[in-house]
């Protein structure tokens, strides 16, 4: 029996599968929460801006030292064809010459600048919209639904290169976590294509931006991708090196085992849910939500997170959205009322739409699609003295659901076709109730994979292509990814009131979007700065 090691990084933990490539069994997965989580709040004594969230790169590694020998108990080193890795992203940090991290420095422990920016770290609200102004006209923009998000590398090097000049002039690289880890792993610099296309605004025939744009942006990118952005992007899923003796003494696989160029884990996810071709639509529910299109062209759709060629699978168009708050919204609702989700869902299982009176906007994260924009924020309608937990929590799963409405409306309306509705990541197979208000809004089946490891069965998939285990992707996906589902089938009843709801859903986000400044404003009185208003006219 031969297999490949897929490893999942995603925002609060770390998983190691091994899958059996002949037929994509898992046949064990270890889960290594990071040891430090996400740091918000303080870093050490220091205070912390509200919107931050750090890691700590030696937890990735962690990741690899705990998981890896715990998956291999029973399996002999020899039968590791190859490795496959995906990351969130954009997830960045600072390295010095040798690819050290600048945070495990002395100088530079108390500096959250030294550390990993998480994807969701969103201070660099400012440089961004600086940013998009300069590059707005500018065609390649369009890939990109019109709007460079805060998330993305360069607003977030811009913010340490305005905040901390003397830490970004000691700064050698900048580089995405997956691509360090994939470092650690091989000794080789690689930058992944996948992340360099979707959050590095990197296209295969044109490259970066050119420089006389970025010097427009700031003085300080001058040359920022012969410098401290400098690296050769490889596509994803191609061989990125094998393992050096060091890290394979320490993970108890042998040296020169093949490891893939690394992906992002939402995208990883489609290929691990068993999509190989256009018109099947992939949520990948976890923190976020991200939304994963393949199609045969490029077509310009404002307001979504990217469409790259060749960014997930070669020879397609790979179109991303996303909801920048999902689990994260629901656990945060969890945390504030003290309570669970079983005893939640069984109460909100029992209310009818409509019932409890409430509307949700889903932008406790911001919105990413389709308004790229993380200084929204969260709306409660409806709620009475006799409101309970219960309904709060359905409205708010609601309203999740109508965010991924908007998004495959979009879509539609753009002409890509969505034949297919897939959902995978960590959620699907934990909340029932929520898979059914998904297909009663979307008023389309939804499938479930039965598997909640679908990213890291995706990072196996590019594991054991670039190992040569199997010549193409679409014959790797046939024999690995999962074939085991569950479909929820709409109710028609629900469906109706629900058409009614997702009408004044859209009435309360052009409200706050288009028709009143008072989310800005109340950032403002907060003591944040004030943002000019974005003109939503492109999305109409
Ligand atoms: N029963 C549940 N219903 C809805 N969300 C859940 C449930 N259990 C866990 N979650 C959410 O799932 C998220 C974690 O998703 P997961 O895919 O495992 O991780 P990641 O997003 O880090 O890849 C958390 O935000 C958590 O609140
Ligand atoms: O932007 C991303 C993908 O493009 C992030 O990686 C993603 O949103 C975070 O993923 P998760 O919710 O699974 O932790």
């Amino acid at each position: 029996m031969k297999y490949a090691i897929g490893i999942d990084y995603g925002t609060e933990s770390g998983r190691v599968i091994l899958v059996n490539i002949e037929n994509g069994d898992i046949v064990a997965t270890s889960v290594t929460p990071y040891p430090h989580g996400v740091i918000t709040g303080h870093l050490n004594n220091r205070t912390l801006g509200k919107e931050t969230a750090l890691q700590v790169p030696q937890d990735y590694l962690e990741v690899l030292i705990n998981s890896i020998p715990e998956v291999m108990k029973e399996i002999n080193p020899n039968d590791i064809v190859g490795i496959g890795l995906d990351f969130t992203s954009s997830t960045i940090l600072p390295v010095d010459e040798n690819l050290n991290p600048l945070c495990e420095t002395k100088e530079h422990e108390n500096n959250p600048h030294a550390y990993v920016k998480l994807w969701k770290h969103h201070e660099a609200e400012d440089e961004a919209k600086h940013l998009n102004k300069i590059v707005q006209q500018e065609q390649w923009t369009k890939r990109y639904g019109g709007t460079i998000s805060s998330e993305w590398m360069l607003p977030k090097v811009l913010e340490i290169a305005n905040d901390d000049p003397p830490l970004f002039n000691q700064v050698h690289l900048f580089l995405e976590a997956g691509d360090w880890v994939i470092s650690k792993l091989t000794g080789n610099l690689i930058r992944n294509s996948c992340s360099a296309g979707y959050k590095g605004t990197w296209h295969k025939e044109t490259g970066f931006i050119d420089n006389e744009t970025l010097q427009k942006i700031s003085p300080a990118l001058n040359d920022i991708y012969k410098t401290k952005l400098q690296g050769n992007v490889q596509s994803s899923g191609t061989l990125a090196g094998t393992l050096t003796k060091e890290i394979s003494v320490k993970v108890g696989l042998h040296e020169g085992t093949p490891v893939a160029v690394g992906i992002i884990d939402a995208h990883a996810a489609l290929p691990g849910a068993g999509v190989s071709e256009p018109g099947t639509l992939v949520m990948v529910m976890g923190t976020s939500t991200c939304h994963l299109l393949l199609s045969d062209k490029e077509v310009l759709v404002p307001g979504i997170s990217g469409v790259v060629e060749g960014g997930i699978l070669p020879g397609y168009f790979a179109y991303e959205a996303g909801q920048a708050a999902v689990g994260d919204l629901f656990a945060h609702f969890l945390k504030n009322y003290q309570t669970n989700f079983e005893t939640l869902s069984d109460e909100a299982k029992i209310l009818h739409p409509g019932q409890s009176g409430l509307l949700a906007l889903d932008w406790h994260n911001g919105c990413r699609t389709p308004f790229v924009d993380t200084t929204l924020s969260g709306v409660l309608v409806g709620e009475k003295l006799s409101t309970t937990p219960a309904e709060v929590y359905r409205a708010l799963l609601e309203a999740t659901a109508f965010g991924t409405k908007v998004i495959i409306d979009l879509f539609e309306k753009h002409e890509i076709p969505i034949n297919q509705v897939i959902a995978t990541g960590g959620i699907p197979n934990k909340n029932n109730l929520l898979m059914q208000i998904y297909a009663d809004i979307l008023q389309k089946e939804i499938t479930v994979v039965q598997n909640d490891q679908a990213p890291a069965l995706g990072a196996a998939i590019l594991g054991a292509v670039a190992a040569g285990a199997y010549d193409s992707y679409s014959r790797a996906i046939r024999h690995m990814a999962s074939n085991k589902t569950i479909v929820y089938k709409p109710n028609k009843d629900n469906a109706n009131i629900y058409i009614q709801l997702f009408d004044m859903y859209k009435q309360l986000s052009t409200f706050f979007t288009e028709q009143s400044s008072i989310m800005h404003d109340l950032n403002h009185l907060k003591g944040e700065k004030k943002y000019d208003r974005k003109p939503m006219e492109h999305l109409q």
